[in-house]
């Protein structure tokens, strides 16, 4: 084989290496983090799955096209990928000319990493910055998005290199947990407090592993359906 052919399988290689992983794991933990946060707050668990009673009910499962209606549990995702963005450094951008951030100069050509934990916890953007608030998303923060238009907000990053994946992924995090939440009621095994410690590595994984238990919420016929 060829040179140039080795390197355009080597491309496609890495391609759908990227594809897989920067799918697969940024929504586990996602939703990790998310079951996590509302764990070690009840309320706003209860408060969600009352929105998801209201919208669907008890006789059937959670749909796609429910989603639109369910703006609490959107602002729950919101609020945990603020706090824990599965990929915290976005290290993919090059400065293309000279610039000064905060009084250092950057030559052009620098490699620059955006720190998105830091920047989700800024006091003088988020009030109580490091509390779990999905209500702000509602109120204060109710025109922030999550592609990227807000800087003070990338949780898929921003820009020509932004998440190509985010309209799927955010799709499958909220279908994922507006399923849980409606079928299944969350305990921890001995009523405990989940660990919050975040473990180091490019992805923001958990330092521990969550345990949940999960008992059925509706009737039998709704989950065989
Ligand atoms: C909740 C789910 C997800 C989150 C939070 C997330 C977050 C991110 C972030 C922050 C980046 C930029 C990393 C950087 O700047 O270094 C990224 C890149 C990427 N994501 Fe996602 N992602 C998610 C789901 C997905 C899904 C479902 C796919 C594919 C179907 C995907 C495919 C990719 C790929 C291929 C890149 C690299 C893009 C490039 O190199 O230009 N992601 N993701």
């Amino acid at each position: 084989m060829k040179l140039a052919s080795l390197q355009i399988v080597y491309n496609f290689f890495l391609f759908f290496q990227n594809l897989i992983l920067g799918a697969t794991d940024t929504t586990s933990v996602t939703l990790t983090w998310a079951l996590s946060l509302l764990l070690n707050h009840r309320n706003v668990l209860k408060k969600a799955q009352k929105e998801l009673h209201i919208h669907i009910g008890s006789k059937r499962q959670v749909k796609e096209s429910d989603l639109k209606n369910l703006v609490y549990l959107q602002a729950i995702l919101k609020e945990a990928m603020r706090l824990y963005p599965a990929g915290p450094l976005s290290v993919r951008q090059k400065s293309r000319e000279d610039c000064t951030i905060s009084g250092y100069h950057v030559p052009a050509g620098t490699r620059l990493l955006f720190n998105l934990w830091k920047i989700h916890r800024d006091p003088s953007v988020w009030s109580e910055p490091c509390e779990f608030r999905p209500e702000r998303f509602l109120t204060t923060h109710k025109d922030f998005y999550v592609r990227g238009h807000n800087f003070e907000y990338m949780p898929f990053s921003s820009g020509r290199r932004i998440c190509p994946g985010v309209s799927f992924g955010l799709q499958v995090a909220q279908l994922t947990l507006a399923s849980l939440l409606h079928g299944f009621d969350l305990e921890t095994p001995f009523d405990e407090t989940v660990d919050m410690r975040e473990g180091m590595g490019l992805m923001i994984n958990k330092l521990s592993p969550l345990h949940v238990l999960l008992s059925p919420r509706l009737s039998a016929s709704v989950y065989g359906a």
